[in-house]
């Protein structure tokens, strides 16, 4: 008798995305992802009256006007319209030996639906993979929960592993650096800013291993002690980026941007991006190329945050040029990373 065909499931997962620029898609998506504990670490308790009754009423309305500045009229939110391109694209590669789909952390495609499409395609185990370059609790971490939170209701429970870092993976550096290079053969910069999202201080400390990270000079160097800290992986990835790009210490700059400011007041990662932009120009800085890698499709953090807002902030303080390196998004070079990766899983 032949054996049964043996099929392997690739999830792929990103953050989320409201359904529609409506504020009560927006309050709804914020709900859901202010409410997570790996993103906000406060007690329940104080956690779901703060955010749910205080912060994401007056923060719906504000956020809903931004994210109608990005959404494509025909193709909706881009982190949802590129994450099924590359959904698409990856299966056609990795053919019909895998089963590959495609879900968000919060709002929809859910990671749920995604599973269960895995589920009734009979595979024999599962990749999961958090389309974050570096490590967090609060994004990878949180992915990996509510996947271990599903998969446990199932009588059967398949094999599953994770791909829960890829900072330095060749194939993901390499596609970055090379829309660096277009865009770099098109004008003259002066100096490039890899511009990260930035987690609260507290997060990276809680992460450390045996105390190894102290957000200190532990992280100048990527090593098996500091494999999942987040600082420490965002300097690799640049250091790496920057290695392709042919760039000296002295002509990049690593900063960190998307704080959350509380009234807490509590310190997030720094050199804080927006503060750091705003000197660029005195330092003779007027030619800027920002990439934004720690995303690997365009979102509101990227297109609007770093492309518009950045950029005006740049131009008032006497900047001359800003660019935004676009996002991987489903470019060739990109597709064919993602499926060296589960290749190599
Ligand atoms: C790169 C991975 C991400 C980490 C780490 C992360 C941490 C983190 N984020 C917030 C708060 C917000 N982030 C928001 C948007 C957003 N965040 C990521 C990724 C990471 N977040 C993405 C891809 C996006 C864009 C989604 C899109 O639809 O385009 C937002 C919502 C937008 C807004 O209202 O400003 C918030 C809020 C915290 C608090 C945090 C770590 C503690
Ligand atoms: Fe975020
Ligand atoms: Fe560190």
């Amino acid at each position: 008798m032949p054996s049964p065909t043996r099929r392997i499931g690739v999830l792929l997962v990103n953050l989320g995305t409201p359904d529609s620029p409506q504020t009560s898609d927006v309050r709804r998506y914020l709900n859901e992802f202010l409410t997570d504990g790996r993103v906000i670490d406060m007690p329940a308790a104080v956690r779901y009256p703060l955010f749910q009754g205080i912060v994401v009423p007056l923060r719906a309305p504000k956020s809903a006007k931004i994210y109608q500045l990005l959404w494509d009229a025909e193709r909706g939110s881009p982190l949802l319209y590129h994450g099924l391109d590359l959904q698409k694209q990856v299966q056609e590669k990795l053919g019909t030996e895998y089963v590959v789909a495609f879900g968000m952390r919060y709002q929809n495609p859910s990671i749920e639906k995604a599973l269960n499409e895995l589920r009734d395609a009979a595979v024999d185990r599962i990749i999961v993979l958090p389309l974050f370059p570096q490590y967090a609790a609060a994004s990878t971490g949180s992915v990996q929960e509510k996947v271990m939170d599903i998969v446990k209701t199932w009588w059967i429970v398949p094999s599953i592993s994770f791909i829960s870092t890829f900072t330095d993976d060749a194939g993901f550096i390499g596609a970055f650096a090379a829309r660096g290079k277009a865009e770099l053969a098109r004008h003259k910069y002066d100096h490039v800013l890899f511009s990260y999202h930035g987690i609260p201080e507290r997060h990276v400390l809680k992460g450390s291993q045996k105390g190894y990270c102290k957000l200190g000079s532990c992280c100048n160097s990527y090593n098996k002690n500091n494999r999942y800290c987040y600082r420490a992986q965002c300097f690799e990835t640049s250091r790496l980026l920057a290695k392709e790009l042919g760039l000296n210490a002295d002509q990049y700059t690593v900063a960190f941007q998307s704080r959350l400011q509380s009234r807490l007041r509590d310190p997030w990662l720094q050199p804080y991006a927006d503060e750091a932009l705003k000197e660029f120009p005195a330092k003779g800085y007027k030619n800027v190329l920002a990439f934004s890698p720690a995303f690997v499709a365009d979102c509101l953090e990227t297109t609007v945050e770093v492309g518009m807002e950045f950029k005006e902030m740049f131009e008032q303080a006497g900047g001359a040029h800003w660019q935004l390196v676009p996002s991987l998004n489903s470019e060739p070079e990109w597709v064919e990373a993602v499926v060296e990766m589960i290749r190599k899983n």
